[in-house]
């Protein structure tokens, strides 16, 4: 699946939700979509669903705009936050009607995990709570095996084991099946083992992306004496620094082709996903990261 944004605006009301929007993926993945509340998200999502139009640039899905475009529809899997069918339906009658859909679907993995997730397949939408409806939606991206599944934020009222399980499903089924998949997060602390790139919005723009591993390798937590630190920093951009007595501790993003051997008296340490955005979105608040 390729996909390719260039220069993607959206206007709602007047106002552009996505300014300039451009990203490629040309390999199979778990993207993490990241991005504080009202960053455009879910825009760009629905976008590359063939949901929205765009007012300007290009957006192709294969090769093909996604708009409308029936032709490429059974290859898209968009699973969000909604009620999409009718409250009187059943699981299983929900099942029923997506199965078709998907050429690709998986009803062996449908149904086991129906029942690791205990929704039987008399119950009713209506009679589901809002954990169980997402786990149903869940397993619906899952088993769907599109070759573009998107999930938008879509574990909303899951309990912690129950989404700890989802994740662990959806990593086997992706490194069995390898796909496209886009996954919209503000939980990012429990599920950055998922990815392989992120992506980050902001209003309306794209302001990083990058692959984890290359990210891993030039973003640091060091320790040291302050001067040591400062030294040994200088070549990056330090996203954020804090002072414990003697100690100072800087999250210090290098470029790729630049990063310094460690000194032996610094102590170094992988930074998580969520700390990078934090400090990272931090920083771009304060306007010093471009
Ligand atoms: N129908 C609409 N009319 C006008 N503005 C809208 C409409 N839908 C969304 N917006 C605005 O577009 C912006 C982007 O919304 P979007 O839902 O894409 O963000 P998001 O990054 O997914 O946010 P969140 O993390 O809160 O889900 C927001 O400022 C929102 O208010």
């Amino acid at each position: 699946m390729i996909i390719q944004c260039e220069k993607v605006t959206k206007i709602k009301q007047g106002t552009s939700i996505l300014k300039e929007f451009s990203w490629e993926i040309s390999a199979p993945g778990i993207y993490a979509v990241l991005g504080p509340n009202g960053a455009g998200k879910t825009t760009m999502m629905q976008i590359l669903a063939g949901l929205t139009s765009i007012d300007a640039g290009i957006v192709k899905v294969n090769g093909a705009s996604p708009f409308e475009n029936r032709k490429i529809l059974s290859d898209i899997c968009f699973i969000q936050e909604s009620d999409n069918f009718k409250p009187t339906l059943t699981v299983g009658d929900v099942i029923k009607i997506v199965r078709p859909f998907y050429p690709d679907w998986e009803q062996e993995l449908a149904e086991e995990l129906l029942g690791q997730f205990q929704l039987p397949k008399k119950r009713r939408l209506k009679e589901l709570s809002k954990g169980m409806s997402s786990a149903l939606n869940m397993i619906i991206g899952i088993a769907s095996r599109a070759a573009l599944t998107i999930f938008d934020e879509p574990y909303i009222g899951m309990d912690a084991g129950a989404r700890k399980h989802i994740y662990q499903v959806l990593l086997e089924d992706f490194m069995e099946h390898p796909r496209t998949i886009l996954f919209s997060t503000h939980f990012i602390d429990e599920t950055e083992n998922l990815f392989e790139s992120v992506c980050i919005l902001k209003e309306g723009e794209k302001v990083f992306e990058e692959k984890i591993s290359s990210l891993n390798e030039r973003v640091l937590r060091i320790r040291g004496a302050d001067k040591k630190v400062k030294g040994y920093a200088e070549s990056g951009d330090v996203l954020h620094t804090s002072v414990f007595f003697d100690d100072t501790t800087a999250v210090v993003l290098f470029p790729s082709d630049n990063v310094p051997p460690v000194p032996k008296d610094l102590q170094t340490e992988k930074v998580s996903l969520q700390d990078f955005y934090i400090h990272y979105t931090d920083r771009m608040k304060e306007g010093e990261v471009q």
